[in-house]
């Protein structure tokens, strides 16, 4: 579905990507692992056309989208959740699942509740006044309502209770039974157990 081949990214004049090529298969969870700064973000970022400068391939369901403004990547069907969640702190927990639905509301937000039950005792609560672990669950909760075909997620679980960081697992693993293919950078081994495959990033190449 989504194919990374030779890709070099960079922040200004610094190179933080060199040739990294990666493949996400249908229904496929790739883990992506690598220590700070190693080029995790930047390689999402780059995927969805925001941020670094890039050369190389990136193709997604056999068409290059490397031209690609970012909301066309995400009306393709690319859901990308960032490390910082990017939340609509002002507004309630609801109204930032409405924000972002596509197609029939009712029926995306029954489904996302489903997955995340802890956001359906909280649905008038501002996201300001969420833990980090249910911002967490928002954000993914939310990018899920525009009913994405292939996730992007960085950093899901760094730095949450653990008691959500299983809610989260949870989730995600149930969004691989549905057949849900995913691109997940992470360090700390939640989800790289149940990976179809792990990527390691050192300094921005492989190995
Ligand atoms: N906006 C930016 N401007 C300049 N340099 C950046 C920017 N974002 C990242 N970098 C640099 O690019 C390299 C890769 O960073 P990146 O954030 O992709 O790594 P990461 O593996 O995701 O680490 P982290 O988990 O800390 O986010 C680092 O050297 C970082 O300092």
């Amino acid at each position: 579905m989504l194919e990374v081949r030779a890709l070099s990214a960079w922040h200004g004049a610094a190179q933080a990507l060199f040739e990294v090529s990666l493949q996400v298969g249908a229904g496929e969870l790739v883990v992506l692992q690598g220590l700070n700064g190693a080029g995790k973000s930047t390689l999402l970022q780059a995927v969805m056309g925001l941020g670094p400068r890039v050369s190389g391939v990136i193709s997604y369901q056999n068409e290059s989208i490397a031209g690609w403004p970012p909301h066309r990547r995400a009306r393709a069907g690319l859901g990308y959740v960032a490390e910082d969640r990017r939340l609509f702190t002002g507004l309630t927990v609801r109204e930032n699942l409405h924000i972002a639905a596509r197609g029939d509301v009712r029926a995306q937000e029954a489904r996302v509740l489903a997955l995340f039950p802890a956001l359906g005792g909280m649905l008038q609560r501002p996201a300001s006044q969420m833990s980090g672990g249910e911002q967490q669950m928002l954000a993914m909760a939310r990018t899920l309502m525009t009913g994405p075909r292939l996730l992007l997620l960085d950093e899901p679980c760094e730095g949450i209770a653990p008691l959500l960081v299983e809610a989260i697992r949870d989730a995600l693993l149930a969004l691989k039974r549905e057949g849900m293919p995913m691109l997940v950078a992470e360090q700390n081994r939640i989800l790289a157990d149940h990976a179809d495959r792990t990527v390691t990033l050192s300094a921005g190449r492989i190995g």
